[in-house]
C-alpha cells in the first residue's frame, strides 16, 4: 500500500497514560495497553482519515523526559526532532498533572505543533479534579483539550483540532521556559551558531539547551546528519565544533 500524502501525528507523554488506547481507538490496530508503564516499547505506525484527510499516526514509547536517558527517551525525542510530524499529541493523565505537565512543556520547547490532550478525565471527575483547560491552554499557548480515550470522550473535538493544526488554522504561541542567567546569556551565544550550521532545520534554541547539557547522543545525532546531509539539504563541510 502507497501511504505518502499522509500528514503525521505523534503520540508523546508519560508511561501508562493512555498513549496506545488512543492509538488503537484512532487506527483499529491492537497495540499493547495495560495498566504497567513502558509496554510500547519501539514506535508503533497506524493510519487512519478525519474529514477526507489521512493520516499515519505514531505511538511512541512512553518517556518521563526527552532528554538522552534510556533508548526509549531517544526514539521519542528522535522522532520529533527528526521526523517532524505535523503534530505532537502530548497524551497526559489528568489525575497526575503535575508531574505531566514537565514532558508537555519539554515536547513545547521541541516543536510549536503540539496539542495537549487530558487523558483519563473520566477518572479525573471521579477524584474530583477540577481543570480549567482554557487557562492551562493560555498559559502553555497550545491548544488543550480534555479527553477519555476509553471512553472515547472528545475525540471528534480532538480530531477537529488536529485537522485544523495539520491545515494551519491554529497558531500556536509555545510558552518558551526562561532558565537562569548563566543559561540563557549561554543560549543567546549558542543559537546563532546553531542556525548557522542547521538554518530551521532544527529548533536552534532547543538544541542550544541540549548542547548545554551535554546531551551526547544528541550531539551524535547531528554530527552523523553533519556528515550525510538528508534530501533536506545541510551544507556540506559543515562541523559541529561550537565553543562557548
Ligand atoms: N479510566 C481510563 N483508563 C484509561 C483511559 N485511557 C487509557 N486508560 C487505561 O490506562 C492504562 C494504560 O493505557 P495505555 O494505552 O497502555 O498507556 P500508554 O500510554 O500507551 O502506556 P506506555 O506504552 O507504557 O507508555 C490501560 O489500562 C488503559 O485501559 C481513559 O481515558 N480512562
Ligand atoms: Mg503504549
Amino acid at each position: 500500500m502507497e501511504h505518502q500524502n499522509e500528514v503525521t501525528i505523534a503520540l508523546a507523554g508519560n508511561p501508562n497514560t493512555g498513549k496506545s488506547t488512543l492509538f488503537n481507538l484512532l487506527t483499529g490496530l491492537k497495540q499493547h495497553t495495560g495498566n504497567w508503564p513502558g509496554k510500547t516499547v519501539i514506535h508503533a505506525e497506524g493510519f487512519f482519515q478525519h474529514k477526507g484527510v489521512s493520516y499515519r499516526m505514531i505511538d511512541l514509547p512512553g518517556t518521563y523526559s526527552l532528554f538522552s536517558n534510556s533508548a526509549d527517551e531517544e526514539v521519542a525525542r528522535n522522532y520529533i526532532i527528526f521526523e517532524k510530524p505535523a503534530v505532537t499529541l502530548v497524551v497526559l493523565d489528568s489525575t497526575s498533572l503535575e508531574r505531566n505537565l514537565n514532558l508537555a512543556l519539554q515536547v513545547i520547547e521541541m516543536t510549536s505543533n503540539v496539542i495537549v490532550c487530558l487523558n483519563l478525565m473520566d477518572e479525573a471527575r471521579k477524584k474530583g479534579i477540577r481543570i480549567d483547560e482554557q487557562l492551562l491552554s493560555k498559559k502553555l499557548g497550545v491548544p488543550v483539550l480534555k479527553i477519555s480515550a476509553r471512553n472515547k470522550e472528545g475525540i471528534t473535538e480532538l480530531l477537529d483540532a488536529i485537522n485544523a493544526m495539520a491545515n494551519g488554522d491554529i497558531q500556536t504561541i509555545p510558552i518558551s521556559v526562561q532558565y537562569s542567567k548563566e543559561i540563557e546569556e549561554k543560549v543567546m551565544k549558542l543559537e546563532p551558531k546553531i542556525k548557522e550550521i542547521f538554518h530551521d532545520e532544527y529548533p536552534a534554541r532547543w538544541i542550544a539547551l541540549r548542547l548545554l547539557d551535554g546531551d551526547e547522543g544528541l550531539i551524535n545525532e547531528l554530527k552523523q546528519r553533519i556528515s550525510a546531509p538528508n534530501k533536506r539539504g545541510l551544507s556540506h563541510g559543515s562541523s559541529l565544533s561550537i565553543q562557548i
